[in-house]
């Protein structure tokens, strides 16, 4: 019997919780070598952007570090790969903010945990205090 075994598109994998393209970002990228040395240049302090989807976070990044109008974040468009972002306003305020896509798939083989959680300053999880979901979640908690 020939058994035959299709690659999932990309649309398809969007739709799918733990199946996401290697576009996602989760490895090093060429951008992240310093050509100095070997070492990543990403050793600067890195914030973790983290959490559901539509939860928040590139809203907080936008309004925070480049004074977006919190209106504004109304148009911005669902992150699809890891964006990082170099905040260096003086030699005092100097790291890196990586801003998550919503959902993470920590076991997809090309999610470099090494790389991303070592040398991670703060990983700062999302959650949308509107979530209906998470509030029946929490709610089921109380003791
Ligand atoms: N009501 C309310 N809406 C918010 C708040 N923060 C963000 N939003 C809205 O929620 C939506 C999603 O915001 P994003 O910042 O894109 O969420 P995200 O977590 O980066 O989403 P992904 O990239 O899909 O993971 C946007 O339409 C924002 O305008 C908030 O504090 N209150």
């Amino acid at each position: 019997m020939n058994i035959q075994y299709e690659e999932p598109t990309l649309s398809s994998s969007y739709s799918v919780v733990g199946s996401f393209p290697k576009s996602f970002g989760y490895g090093l990228e060429d951008q992240d070598l310093d050509p100095e040395d070997s070492s990543p240049s990403t050793s600067k302090p890195r914030i973790l952007l983290m959490g559901l989807r539509r939860s928040g976070k590139s809203s907080i990044q936008k309004v925070v570090f480049h004074k977006m109008s919190p209106n504004e974040t109304l148009f911005l468009e669902s992150t699809n790969k890891i964006y990082k972002d170099d905040i260096s306003s003086s030699s005092f305020v100097n790291f890196q903010i990586w801003d998550f896509p919503g959902q993470v798939d920590f076991f997809d083989p090309t999610f470099d945990s090494e790389m991303i959680f070592k040398g991670t300053g703060a990983l700062i999880f999302v959650i949308d205090a509107q979530d209906s979901t998470l509030r029946t979640v929490a709610a089921s908690c109380r003791f």
